[in-house]
Order: C-alpha cells, then sequence, then structure tokens
C-alpha cells in the first residue's frame, strides 16, 4: 500500500474530526492499536489516545497525537487476566472526565469535534462510558476472527452446562468450527477465583453492543469467520489488516521495549533459510524445566538458532544462564545468538530466517505469514492454541507442538519445519498466503476497500 504517515491537512480544526482510541496496555494489542491510530491519523483525523500509565507507548515516537492517562499510580496485579479486570474496574471514571474535557473544547469551537471512541475489546469499561455520553463506539480486535468465532462457542457450551469439558473429550473435533479441537478453547481461571466465562461474556456483549468491529486480519485468510460473524453480530465489520504492512512507515516504534538489533548483524552472517528464529511474544513464559528441554532441544537441533529470552520470563528464575548445564555453551557456540527482545519484523524478513517457533499470538502469526516464514506453534492460553490449530490444519503452513516440550521431540520437529518435502510443501503454502496479504492491501483489495468503507462509516456518525 503506498501510504506515508503524511496526513492531508486540513487547517481548520472545526472541520476536522477527533479520534478517541483506548488500547489494552500489553505489548500485543498495543501495537495494532497505534497502527491503527496512525493509518486513521494519515487519513486526516485528529487522535488522542487514552492510556494507562501502567504500560504505555513512548510518546516522542507519536509527535502528531495527544496523549491522555485514565489511570495512574497503584500497584497493577501481575497476573494478566487480573490485571485486565483491574483495568476494567478502575479506568471507566478517569476515561469519562478525559472525554467529557474534550468534548467541552470541542464545543468552545476552537478544537476538533471528537465523532468516535475506538477501544480495544478487552477494554470494556468503555462501553458505558460512551453510551453515556452518547459517542458512537467501535471497537478493535486485536486478534484472530477465528478466535472470536471460538470464544462465542465457550459460552454456549458453558450455559449448556458443559464446562469443564471432560477429559475423554479433549482430542474431539469441534463440529462447528473444524478443524478446531476441544482442548484448543480457552478454559483458564484467574487468580481472584473470578472465571474467563465473566470476562469473555463482558467482552463479547460489548463487544456486540458496539457500533462496528474492526479487525486486524484480511478476508482471504479468514473469510468463513468473518462471515459467521458478520451473521451473529449485525453490525459492520471492518477487516484491514494485516495493520503492520498497512502502516509503512513505523515498523518499529510499537515496541514498549527496546529492541537489540545485534542480532540482525548476526543474523547477516548466516546462510539463507537456515535459522530457526525464537520468541514467545510479550506475556508467554516458561517454567524451569521448560527452559533447559527448550536449550537442549535447540543446541541439537543441528540448525543455528536466534532465541528471545525476556528478562523473568523464566519462572521463579533472575538468572536463566544458571540453568544451563555444563557443556552447552561450547555445544552452540557460534550457532547461536540469544536476545533480551529483537526487532521482530526485520528478523522475520531477514533472508536467513527459515521457521519462527512462536507461541502463536496473532501478531506473530500475521507477521510471520507475511514474510512467508513457516512456524512452529506452542500456544500456552487465550486464543493462541485456535490460532496454532489454524497454522497447523487449516492453512497448513506450520506444525503444532501440542503435546509437551520434550527436547528429542522438540529436535523432531525443528528438523520436520526446516528441513524436508514437509517443508517444501509448506513454504509453497506460506508464500501464497503472503502473496494474498499483499494483494489486500494493494488498490483494490480487500483491506484497502474496508479501510476506505470504515472512514466514510466514521464520518458519517457526524452527520
Ligand atoms: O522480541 C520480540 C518479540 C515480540 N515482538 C513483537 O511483539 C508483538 C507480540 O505480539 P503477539 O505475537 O500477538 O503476542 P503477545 O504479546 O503474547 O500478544 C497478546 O495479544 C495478542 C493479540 O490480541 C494475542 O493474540 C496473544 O495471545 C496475547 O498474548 C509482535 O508484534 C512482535 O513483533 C518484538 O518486537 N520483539
Amino acid at each position: 500500500m503506498e501510504e506515508t504517515d503524511e496526513q492531508t491537512e486540513v487547517q481548520d480544526p472545526r472541520l476536522r474530526r477527533r479520534l478517541v482510541l483506548i488500547p489494552c496496555p500489553l505489548q500485543g494489542h498495543m501495537t495494532p492499536m497505534l497502527q491503527l491510530a496512525t493509518l486513521l491519523y494519515s487519513k486526516g483525523f485528529s487522535i488522542t489516545i487514552a492510556h494507562t500509565h501502567i504500560i504505555f507507548p513512548n510518546q516522542s515516537n507519536y509527535p502528531h497525537f495527544s496523549f491522555q492517562s485514565i489511570i495512574s499510580g497503584g500497584k497493577p496485579p501481575s497476573d494478566v487476566k487480573t490485571f485486565i479486570f483491574y483495568i476494567n474496574n478502575n479506568c471507566a471514571d478517569p476515561l469519562k472526565e478525559c472525554l467529557l474535557s474534550l468534548l467541552s473544547k470541542s464545543d468552545k469551537q476552537d478544537y476538533e469535534p471528537v465523532v468516535c471512541i475506538i477501544s480495544d475489546a478487552m477494554m470494556y469499561f468503555a462501553k458505558d462510558v460512551a453510551d453515556s455520553l452518547k459517542l458512537p463506539r467501535m471497537v478493535l480486535r486485536t486478534s484472530s476472527a477465528i478466535s472470536y468465532d471460538a470464544f462465542t462457542y465457550v459460552l454456549q457450551l458453558n450455559q449448556q452446562g458443559c464446562f469443564p469439558i471432560q477429559e475423554s473429550r479433549l482430542e474431539e473435533r469441534f463440529p462447528d468450527i473444524p478443524p478446531l479441537k476441544f482442548k484448543d478453547l480457552p478454559t483458564m481461571k484467574t487468580s481472584d477465583g473470578s472465571s474467563l466465562y465473566e470476562f469473555l461474556l463482558k467482552m463479547l456483549l460489548t463487544t456486540k453492543a458496539s457500533s462496528g468491529l474492526i479487525w486486524n486480519t484480511f478476508q482471504d485468510l479468514e473469510k468463513l469467520a468473518l462471515t459467521s460473524i458478520t451473521n451473529d453480530v449485525h453490525i459492520p465489520l471492518f477487516a484491514i489488516g494485516p495493520l503492520h504492512k498497512t502502516v509503512t512507515t513505523i515498523s518499529s516504534t510499537t515496541s514498549l521495549l527496546p529492541q537489540d538489533s545485534t542480532c540482525i548483524s548476526w543474523l547477516d552472517k548466516q546462510s539463507p533459510n537456515s535459522v530457526i528464529y525464537v520468541s514467545y511474544g510479550s506475556i508467554v513464559g516458561m517454567d524451569q524445566t521448560e527452559f533447559v528441554e527448550i536449550a537442549w532441544g535447540l543446541a541439537n537441533c543441528g540448525h543455528p538458532f536466534l532465541w528471545v529470552i525476556r528478562p523473568n520470563s523464566v519462572a521463579n528464575c533472575s538468572q536463566w544462564e544458571k540453568l544451563l548445564p555444563d557443556g552447552f555453551h561450547e555445544i552452540v557456540r557460534g550457532k547461536c545468538c540469544i536476545v533480551q527482545w529483537a526487532p521482530q519484523q526485520d528478523v522475520l524478513a531477514h533472508h536467513a530466517v527459515g521457521g519462527f517457533w512462536t507461541h502463536s499470538g496473532w501478531n506473530s502469526t500475521l507477521e510471520s505469514i507475511c514474510e512467508g516464514v513457516p512456524m512452529l506453534c506452542r500456544p500456552c492460553f487465550g486464543d493462541q492454541a485456535v490460532n496454532a490449530r489454524f497454522v497447523s490444519e487449516e492453512w497448513r503452513v506450520g506444525l503444532n507442538l501440542e503435546n509437551g516440550l520434550e527436547r528429542e521431540e522438540i529436535v523432531r520437529f525443528i528438523r520436520k519445519l526446516m528441513e524436508g518435502k514437509e517443508r517444501e510443501e509448506m513454504m509453497v503454502r506460506v508464500k501464497d498466503l503472503k502473496e494474498k496479504a499483499k494483494n489486500c492491501i494493494n488498490q483494490g483489495g480487500s483491506s484497502l476497500e474496508s479501510l476506505q468503507s470504515l472512514i466514510n462509516y466514521i464520518l458519517s456518525f457526524n452527520k
């Protein structure tokens, strides 16, 4: 897509429209929201980001946006699901104050009128605030359409008294969304005892009650799920992804952690398609036994590897180096590069990278598809098992390491991913998807057309 983040300048603020975007403070959610903000800014909208002080972007990367804090102070819970409840329970009043102040500024005729708010689907507190101010509210879903579809079935199953699913049924295929298995549905509990069910219910009901749904996905990838959701929600859907490719001018600035680019010079010295890149996104960690098995699996697989190990991602261990057994460093010398946080999109685009061992977060999945890199999936929670099932059995551009982490099994899977006939077949399919992803953001492509419809839709709110 030939876009820049240069805005078509509209000088008179009264002719411009302001959008207030409310990201969820997690990397995998913040990134697509900031990409959407940049895209809408490039189309002439003014942007306010209503954010928490817990995790927030580097504002100097976005001099053209205004930032309003909607929560500060206090120590948030460390468990992700409890954290999401905490945000939803504490941000409504500050958001209302923020919106009231913006609305009163525009009443004085010297400021762009706020026409709509766009909130992350997990920030469901935004519904009541928007309703009370009679402001249209749209929702950005940062994960796959298939996972949304799967979540709606979790609610149905719960209503039918089918949760928790019997152990004996976990391997069964899901009748309504093949190739899903029952075990792919999210079933976790939060540490404060609130059930996942309560969370999903709130998220899905407030999403359905919004004025429209924006997706970081594209039609050629998720047509069936998008159609099924359209039939269910009766509100307009806009599939405008892959957002990181639609917004071409800010490739790395959405990162909340400093990226270590030394891994790119290391990749420059490796042979084409030889390296396996290993990263489990911004939240997923591992226990100490898993860490050691992963380390040995990588050491023994015969391929050079680039491994992202975030600080504190190994449970109860601040110094993961001490877990590595004697002899490990000698075996991997020259064959391995370990960083705390990588410039992932550049890594995946590098000619030396031949495979991606991922936790199947949606951004990572899309980024891998867009660079034509086949995946080894190790899903952990939420939408990840659903994404992994589709990667391995529907799109068939990866393998699913679903039966535990054990070093011999890891070696076997990595070799299957990186060598042989099955790899060749996956490469053909992933290159095909890469091409489709490219086409959908070109002139006449489905995502570009959807983006134009989204802009027209937002402008219609003001009439
Ligand atoms: O070293 C790294 C590792 C990751 N990333 C980036 O971090 C993002 C990670 O996003 P994602 O792959 O979606 O994983 P999570 O951070 O785990 O994202 C959360 O949010 C996603 C979107 O809703 C969900 O799909 C996931 O399950 C959920 O854990 C991607 O853009 C990566 O490019 C880097 O830049 N450097």
